[in-house]
């Protein structure tokens, strides 16, 4: 027969008393009541025990207030004793009884035991017990007032009754009981007392504790996997921040100024200036501006601050430092104006990569970015003619998903030598920026890319990575 802890303490119990009601089964077997009547139903069911009687009984307790008024007495009693048979001043009495004031001269005038005149209370007992009082005495030794007098201490909030099922058992059939343990340690096994306990059988069905582990947010697992990607693929890792100087984000890119992405509209700016680099990179650049797009270049313009709109702005600055570096990505954050729904939010990620190298062609550009979708998972690719201000020729590339088509994904070309030559870089370079949230989402199974950046620590916990 299976036996559960509780109920082999139960049948412990009943050993030696044969018979006893489910109070007395609860005090002697420090188990709370509640669980005392599921037990004992139990128990009878597996034939163990049998009920003899079950009545309902009249549970009577003083409250906290109850015992409080039990030690200190009833303030009405109080109020009497503090007379002590003379006159006295309303404002003295309401001294010495502090709180207990109100209560005490309500219950003293209700009960009739003193008249108030002016400001004089006049006591017309010189002593006095309230039977209230007694009652509080025969409630604390386990007797039961009369009816009104318990009546009166229940409306007074000093005691509380309640009914509660009483139920006697007797034991009816010997089962051994050994000790239960709950866990077989070593111990048991070396020295042999395993055999004194009686084990619990394994609940294999039983839910396991939920342990949730601290995980990265998938989303810049993604972000992980990607760099893992280009670094295999051969590249290095530049970060530059959010802050961008438009030199960098825009006219070393050869984004006129009044290009319309430069408009207040099209990109966040932020208050101050930058420092511009060296004066020869700065000159170039301005000569670029003038002699092919004929405007006068402002080099105030070139200083004000936004947010990056495009992570080309890191390239531009790997750039300004001429050759000296060849093959690099960058991956992070840029920004721009534009409505949120579930595909659109004003902040989103993109990886940038640049090539320098002898003889790089356009087609060496298309190739390397057939390596990075291909390493993304992305086996379908379909290149079309493009336009960026930096590039020449310039292509975007459009990318196959299952579930979602054909899906534009990035933008690529090689760059003008208006753009390398000033950073004085004369061997031909490749650049692109790939969407990578785009991405994300149909890799990840995400609809809405609001998700992406979710905080929701549920939704975070329930999400597969992959
Ligand atoms: N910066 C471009 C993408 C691009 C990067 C590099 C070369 C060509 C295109 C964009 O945000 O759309």
């Amino acid at each position: 027969m299976m036996l559960s802890e509780n109920e082999l303490k139960i049948i412990q119990f009943l050993k030696e008393r044969k018979k006893a009601t489910t109070d007395e089964i609860s005090e002697g077997t420090n188990l709370p009541l509640s669980s005392i009547f599921s037990n004992i139903a139990n128990l009878e069911a597996k034939g163990v025990i049998k009920q003899i009687s079950s009545e309902v009984k009249k549970r009577v307790k003083l409250t906290e207030e109850g015992e409080r008024r039990l030690r200190e007495g009833l303030p009405e009693d109080k109020l009497i004793s503090i007379l002590g048979g003379r006159e006295t001043k309303v404002h003295e009495i309401k001294e010495r009884l502090g709180k207990d004031f109100e209560i005490g001269l309500g219950w003293a005038k209700r009960k009739g035991l003193i008249s108030i005149e002016g400001d004089l209370i006049r006591p017309k007992v010189e002593r006095f017990t309230s039977p209230e009082y007694v009652g509080l005495v025969e409630i604390s030794q386990g007797k039961i007032p009369n009816e009104s007098i318990l009546d009166t201490l229940v409306k007074r909030k000093l005691v509380e009754v309640k009914e509660e099922r009483v139920i006697r058992v007797e034991l009816v059939k010997d089962v051994e009981v050994k000790p239960v343990e709950l866990y077989l340690t070593h111990e048991m096994l070396s020295t042999g007392t395993w055999r004194n306990y009686e084990f619990k059988p394994y609940n294999v069905d039983a839910q396991p504790p939920f342990f949730p582990l601290g995980k990265t947010h998938y989303f810049r697992d993604f972000i992980e996997k990607v760099k893992d990607l280009m670094i295999t693929l051969g590249f290095t890792e530049v970060v530059g921040g959010y802050v961008e100087m438009e030199f960098f984000n825009f006219d070393m890119l050869f984004q006129a100024q009044d290009h319309p992405a430069r408009e207040i509209h099209d990109s966040f700016v932020v208050e101050g200036q930058g420092k511009l680099p060296s004066q020869d990179l700065v000159r170039k650049v301005k000569e670029a501006h003038e002699r092919w797009w004929r405007y006068l270049w402002n080099e105030d313009n070139a200083k004000r601050l936004v947010l990056r709109s495009q992570t080309t702005a890191v390239t531009a600055r790997v750039l300004s430092e001429g050759e000296r570096r060849r093959k690099v990505f960058t991956i992070g954050k840029v920004f721009r104006p534009d409505a949120i729904d579930a595909t659109h939010l004003i902040e989103f990620h993109q990886m940038d990569g640049l090539v320098i190298e002898e003889g790089f062609t356009f087609k060496d550009l298309l190739s390397t970015l057939r390596d990075i979708f291909q390493g993304l998972g992305i086996k379908k690719l379909k290149f079309k003619p493009g336009y960026f201000p930096f590039t020449e020729p310039s292509v975007e590339i459009y990318g196959y998903i299952e579930s979602l088509g054909w899906k534009e994904m990035a933008g690529a070309g090689l760059l003008r030598k208006e753009v390398t030559e000033p950073a004085g870089v004369y061997l031909p370079a490749g650049a692109w920026g790939i969407g990578i949230d785009r991405l994300a989402m149909s890799f990840l199974g995400v609809q809405d890319i609001r998700d992406l950046y979710s905080w929701d620590i549920e939704y975070l916990r329930n999400k597969r990575v992959i």
